[in-house]
């Protein structure tokens, strides 16, 4: 479990973490959005224990990951540029590893090298963007943490490799328990793979919720009506998003499915369907009601 704590990160007199709460559950996926600075890369880095907090604290299994081997062999940290040895191949990467996490599995390292189609004996830096990526990846899943921590790893990852990633990923956490934070500016992205999404807005946390609650406590139906009622005849419903075009109704309405059906249709509407309801319409809708524009917030 990390337990981020009253966590204060500055640099200079700028806060790029400011007084952050929030608690990420073990075996969990955790995806970080938010837009250019709003403080996530510094959240890895930090629970990584590569900055020292200002104020606060950030406990992994209820320890600080600052200076400490012990917690630090149980994470690891794929930022937005991976770091490599100089002149390393992936094999000289993978006896640094071993010398690191004690968990290093080497059968794995072969098995991963076959899925993702880099060279071992090639010089890392020779690699394009993604290559490195893929390197990178190799290494985590072979070190086998408890913590993976990832600053958009999926830019630069063609489509194929995006989906094998996923796979691992969600095979990691069922099979090992493995705990995932990815930090990146698309929703999309993260949507089927998240358990928990963080919004992070100019230093702070904005807005932790689970993915599967967020979802089934909003619902889009599209309705048609002739006539159209007034908009008080919805309003036993908790409407966040009206829209009317002619005899059509679309609404974002929180409530589950059948139970924002059943009072629609108490309305005689000629038609009323729900409509899937994607990761990013829901965190418009619920950031509008925060009194949040959605459009300053992700990029
Ligand atoms: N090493 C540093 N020195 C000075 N300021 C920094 C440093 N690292 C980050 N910052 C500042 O802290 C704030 C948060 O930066 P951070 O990189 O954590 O944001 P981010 O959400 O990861 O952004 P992006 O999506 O662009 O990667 C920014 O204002 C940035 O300028």
């Amino acid at each position: 479990m990390i337990e981020v704590q009253n966590l204060t990160k500055k640099f200079g007199a700028k806060a790029a973490l400011d007084n952050v709460n929030f608690t990420i559950g073990g075996g969990s996926v955790f995806g970080l959005v938010g837009s250019n600075g709003a403080g996530k890369s510094t959240f890895l880095r930090t629970c990584a224990g590569i900055y020292f907090p200002d104020g606060g604290n950030v406990l992994v299994d209820g320890k600080a990951p600052f200076e400490n081997a012990e917690v630090k062999s149980k994470i690891c940290f794929i930022p937005d540029y991976p770091y490599f040895l100089p002149q390393a191949t992936l094999s000289d990467m993978a006896k640094f590893y071993s010398g690191i996490y004690p968990k290093w599995d080497a059968a794995r390292f072969e098995d991963l090298c076959k899925l993702f189609p880099v060279g071992k004996k090639e010089r890392i830096t020779n690699f394009s963007k993604g290559m490195q990526r893929q390197a990178a990846l190799i290494c985590a899943f072979a070190a086998r943490p408890e913590y993976l921590l990832m600053d958009e790893i999926f830019d630069g990852l063609d489509p194929v490799m995006r989906q094998l990633l996923k796979k691992l990923i969600c095979e990691e956490v069922s099979e090992h328990n493995l705990t995932v934070i990815i930090a990146s500016h698309n929703l999309r992205e993260l949507e089927d793979l998240c358990d928990h999404v963080g919004l992070f807005h100019k230093g702070g946390i904005l807005f932790e919720k689970d993915i599967d609650a967020l979802r089934l406590g909003v619902c889009k139906v599209q309705a048609a009506f002739r006539p159209m009622p007034e908009r008080s005849a919805f309003e036993p419903m908790e409407i966040l998003e009206w829209e009317t075009r002619g005899s059509l109704l679309n609404l974002v309405v929180r409530g589950g499915r059948d139970e924002v059906l059943e009072k629609l249709n108490s309305l005689n509407p000629i038609f009323a369907e729900a409509l899937p309801l994607t990761l990013e319409e829901v965190f418009i809708s619920e950031m509008e009601v925060a009194g949040y524009d959605i459009n300053n917030i992700l990029s």
